[in-house]
């Protein structure tokens, strides 16, 4: 488990990340999102022992990464997948890593089959595309089979394909009672992936729940209605009768309305009440990408000039109504309509993430095998779930995970001041920006 109590880091003026608590349990895919700048890196970088904490701590079963026994077997990472020397080899490169961690050479082709990039494994990398790279970076964060892995915008460059096979590794890595944690900024693909969220916006923690939950604290549920398309006049008496009781009603793009403030049946009953046909009645719950665009709008730094929300607010028609601004969520949006009654933030306290089953000793541990060893083969374990190419050889080695730079080893971050469990949902961010980046 990863858990991280008071996490402060500044640089300089700019204060990167702000008193975070959070933990990252086994068993379940725990996506890591937040707008650009927001602190995912900075905070990934503090686990991993490259980034000193201003203030607070962190810790990887129990402790500091840097004071974790044999570490780099312990704890695989994809932080930079450029991060590669480019005249090497991908086997060159994950045999030099392999060796600083004393892990067999023979680990280092079977991840390579693991990801998929046995047939190129002895060309150099300065000529390996984007998803190529993602590939060998995940190739290092596997050589020593650790049980807690943390993936930088895995899916980075990937085609269709490689992104369901990363969605699958990450799937299965957990299914093992691993801990994984991983950034993305792609929400479709976290819905489909990760268990449970840890949001943060300018470096403070925005919610810590599950997916599930963390949709329903966000967004509220709506309909939509849809009148004749050959009769616009129904749309405007219906708009009206809708808003004169009480509902927000926002156009969808087909033409349809978005109507929150209202149930099903009131809809219904107020069109039948003006004398309006329907062609389409339906519930519906925003996505996971509304939900989080909902909840970081009023925490984003960058935005363009030329669209103030972000591309995805449409004109609204003649007649129809702004939604309420709904106060500590930024600016309201015709795709996020108010939460009923949620306040400013999201409900904390979804569930635990769910516990997998007791990590198994992997295959360096002697205990049983990996997840690496081929099929048929006596005592091997059962065919690797997520290899494009099944490999050969049960595995024997450690993994590599990033070697700390510059930093001296034992240096340990200061005290935790407010040693709480991880709150659900922290309290509205502070406004931390500073005009100076100090990079
Ligand atoms: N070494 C550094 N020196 C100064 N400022 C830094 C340094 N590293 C990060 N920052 C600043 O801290 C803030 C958080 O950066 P970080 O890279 O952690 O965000 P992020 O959420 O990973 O962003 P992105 O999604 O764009 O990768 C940013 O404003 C960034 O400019």
């Amino acid at each position: 488990m990863i858990e991280a109590v008071g996490l402060t880091k500044r640089y300089g003026d700019k204060t990167a990340v702000y008193n975070l608590s959070f933990q990252v349990r086994p068993g379940a895919v725990t996506g890591f999102l937040g707008p650009n700048g927001s602190g995912k890196s900075t905070t990934m970088r503090m686990i991993l022992g490259l980034d000193n904490p201003t203030a607070g701590s962190v810790t990887i079963g129990g402790h500091p990464y840097r004071r974790l026994p044999n570490a780099p077997r312990q704890v695989g990472a994809l932080l930079d997948a450029k991060a590669v020397h480019g005249g090497r080899s991908a086997r060159n490169h994950l045999l030099s890593l392999a060796q600083l961690s004393g892990i067999p050479a023979r680990r280092v082709d079977e991840v390579l089959g693991v990801v998929g990039l046995q047939n190129v494994a002895k060309k150099r990398s300065k000529g390996f595309s984007l998803g190529m790279g993602q590939r060998l970076g995940i190739a290092a964060a596997l050589l020593g089979d650790p049980q807690v892995l943390l993936f930088d915008e895995p899916v980075n460059g990937l085609d269709p394909e490689g992104i369901l096979w990363v969605r699958n590794l990450m799937k299965a890595l957990a299914a093992e009672g691993r801990t994984v944690f991983v950034s993305s900024h792609l929400m479709s693909e976290m819905a489909l992936t990760a268990d449970h969220l840890i949001v943060i916006g300018r470096g403070q923690l925005l919610a810590d729940m599950s997916v599930t939950d963390f949709i329903s604290a966000n967004s509220a549920d709506f309909a939509r209605v849809r009148t004749p398309d050959t009769e616009p006049q129904l749309r405007e008496k219906l708009t009206s009768a809708l808003t004169e009781a009480g509902g927000h009603v926002l156009p969808e793009q087909d033409g349809a309305l978005r109507v929150t403030g209202l149930p099903l049946p009131r809809i219904s009953d107020l069109a039948h009440g003006a004398d309006v046909r329907l062609w389409e009645l339906s519930p519906h719950q925003a996505s996971l990408e509304e939900a989080y665009m909902r909840m970081t709008q009023g925490a984003v730094d960058y935005r363009s000039t030329i669209d103030q929300k972000a591309g995805l607010q449409q004109p609204l028609p003649p007649g129809a109504q702004p939604p309420m601004p709904v106060p500590g969520q930024g600016q309201p949006g015709w795709y996020a309509p108010p939460p009923p009654q949620q306040g400013a933030q999201p409900v904390p306290g979804g569930p635990a993430a769910p516990s997998g089953p007791a990590a198994p000793a992997g295959p360096y541990g002697a205990a049983q095998p990996g997840p690496y060893g081929a099929p048929g083969t006596p005592g091997a374990p059962a065919a690797n779930p997520y290899a494009p190419q099944q490999v050969q050889t049960p595995g024997t080695a450690p993994q590599a995970a990033p070697a700390p730079q510059g930093q001296a080893p034992g240096a340990a971050p200061a005290a935790p001041p407010v040693p709480q469990q991880a709150p659900a949902a922290a309290p509205a961010p502070a406004d931390l920006t500073k005009p100076e980046d100090a990079r």
